[in-house]
């Protein structure tokens, strides 16, 4: 038997927390509740900083303990006056590889989330009406509570009246646009399918953010636009780098749109462009619950080792040996998906009315690091445990031998950098291929199995419907479509919920709520 004092208290059930720390998260609880009532008394922007304090330290009290905080009816009440002070935002291509990584820092930080794909490159809903997997599991990383902030649209960023129904009644604060197509030997043969969904897909969100008035947009874009560096001293690419010189028409496509964009911020002054120009992404979140899943046979490094580290692939084709690199093989500046996440939730602060810049600005998102081949599957080898054979092949057509970037302008304008390193996103690659029962992606994944597991924890006789229909959130527009399936329990500390319970339905009251 594990000593209590040894488990913190986070990781322990509310059943086995003792009565005195109930009381103390209780206190806490309480303070925010009073902090929170002092800022309603002006909900207007420039307390967006300090309701977000309060949301973080709100959430971090909800994540700890997500069953017992989800049904009690003050937690609806307090996240119903937060819907105050977070911001709403439509995300593209929200549930592919990056974009759900995203939603889960969007989430987590407070806002409200749209996501518009068409699921063409992800597991689709399992049922009309439902959502994609692996939005389901962002579902799960959140929590319940914020669950019930993101709201998906099954749709094509190139419909103009999709993109209408997804910027829906409430105005949007900002856009993040990942929905596009991305493998670069597909984009030669089907360049028109290219054009017209990366291109096309653009420039229809941009007429349907002037339809809906809204003027912010984060556009992922990628290191691909640079000038393939002709010697070392071209390296690190800064934003200044040149760009063009691409070699295929995915390349072209995200070069196209960026130039389609800042011509769109001469054309209208309000307009605000962040330009992320990623490096190569990586990584999984670490909960191991999202990850990149390609389908068929990957082409890129990453998903390539950790198909064979698991078995299913034999081997991995090193492509080229004899490049002008410390061991032949080529250098790449990977970044974990997840610090790449954050880039975008740094990249909103752009958009803050008091520091609002407006116009077109490119940033590079990537560690300022670079790590061959070999290095990489030195490096997943000791993070999985697992032999990775490895056939040294000819180079591969339109491959350079560096590509690192100089990230010092998103660290001085959007106090962004990356904390986490090649072995962080090998360990965590495989958490999501191999240690959450993923071997085959989302697709096999079987998800009565894990709402069975999840509803072990509590009991059906606790379910108490009235309390969560009675919840705010239900009422609310863009909370509407989308209810977790996940069942709650009401906490056997009841009684000690009952002042706080009478507390919050006078404030209610007095709220007119
Ligand atoms: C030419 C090409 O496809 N470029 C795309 C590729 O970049 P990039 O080629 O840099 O990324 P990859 O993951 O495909 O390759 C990284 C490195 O691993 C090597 N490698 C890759 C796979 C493999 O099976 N064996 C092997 O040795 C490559 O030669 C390269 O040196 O993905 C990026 C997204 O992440 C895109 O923005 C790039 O446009």
């Amino acid at each position: 038997d594990a000593n209590q004092d040894d488990i913190p208290v986070k990781s322990r059930k509310l059943q086995e927390i003792h009565p005195i720390e109930k009381e103390e998260i209780l206190q806490e609880l309480e303070k925010i509740v009073e902090k929170k009532e002092k800022l309603e008394i002006s909900e207007k922007e420039e307390n967006l900083d300090s309701g977000m304090e309060i949301l973080d330290q709100l959430q971090s009290i909800f994540k700890s303990y997500p069953l017992w905080t989800a049904n009690l009816p003050y937690t609806s009440f307090l996240t119903l006056k937060f819907n105050a002070i977070s911001n709403r935002g439509t995300v593209t291509g929200g549930a592919g590889f990056i974009g759900s990584h995203t939603v889960v820092e969007l989430l987590e930080a407070g806002h409200h989330v749209t996501v518009i794909d068409d699921c063409s490159n992800t597991a689709p809903p399992a049922r009309v009406g439902g959502i994609p997997p692996s939005l389901e599991r962002v579902q799960q990383i959140v929590g319940p509570l914020m669950a019930k902030r993101l709201k998906f649209v099954l749709g094509d960023v190139t419909d103009p009246q999709d993109l209408d129904f997804a910027f829906g009644l409430k105005k949007k604060h900002a856009v993040i646009h990942f929905a596009g197509l991305k493998a670069v030997g597909e984009s030669k043969e089907k360049p028109l399918s290219y054009y017209r969904v990366n291109q096309g897909g653009s420039v229809a969100l941009l007429e349907a953010m002037e339809r809906a008035n809204c003027t912010n947009i984060i556009f992922s874009s990628s290191a691909t636009v640079y000038q393939p560096a002709k010697t070392i001293d071209d390296l690190p690419l800064s934003e200044d780098s040149p760009t063009g010189g691409t070699t295929n028409p995915y390349a072209r496509s995200k070069l196209h749109v960026e130039e389609i964009l800042a011509d769109a911020c001469v054309a209208n002054s309000n307009l605000s462009v962040v330009n992320l120009r990623y490096f190569n992404p990586v990584g999984a979140h670490e909960s191991g619950l999202i990850g990149e899943d390609p389908r068929g046979i990957p082409n890129n490094l990453m998903p390539y080792v950790s198909q064979v580290a698991i078995g299913r692939r034999p081997h991995l084709n090193v492509f080229g040996s004899d490049y002008q690199t410390h061991d032949g093989t080529g250098m790449r500046d990977y970044i974990h998906v997840v610090d790449l996440a954050k880039g975008h939730l740094a990249a909103m602060r752009r958009f803050n009315s008091h520091t609002k810049s407006r116009g077109f600005e490119s940033y590079n998102l990537g560690t300022g690091q670079g790590t061959s081949v070999l290095e990489l599957v030195k490096a997943f080898r000791e993070a999985s445990g697992k032999e990775i054979p490895t056939v040294f092949t000819e180079r591969r057509a339109g491959d350079v031998a560096w590509l690192w970037c100089a990230p010092n302008k998103a660290l001085k304008d959007l106090d962004w950098k990356a904390t986490r390193d090649i072995s962080d996103m090998c360990r965590d690659m495989w958490r999501f291929q191999f240690r959450s029962m993923n071997p085959s992606g989302y697709v096999t994944d079987n998800s009565e199995e894990r709402e069975s597991n999840m509803s072990s924890e509590i009991s059906d006789d606790d379910l108490d419907e009235s309390k969560r229909s009675d919840s705010g959130l239900s009422s609310d527009e863009d909370n509407a479509t989308i209810l977790p399936k996940l069942k709650f329990t009401m906490s056997p500390a009841k009684s000690i919920f009952h002042r706080y319970l009478n507390k919050l339905t006078s404030s209610k009251k007095h709220h007119g709520l």
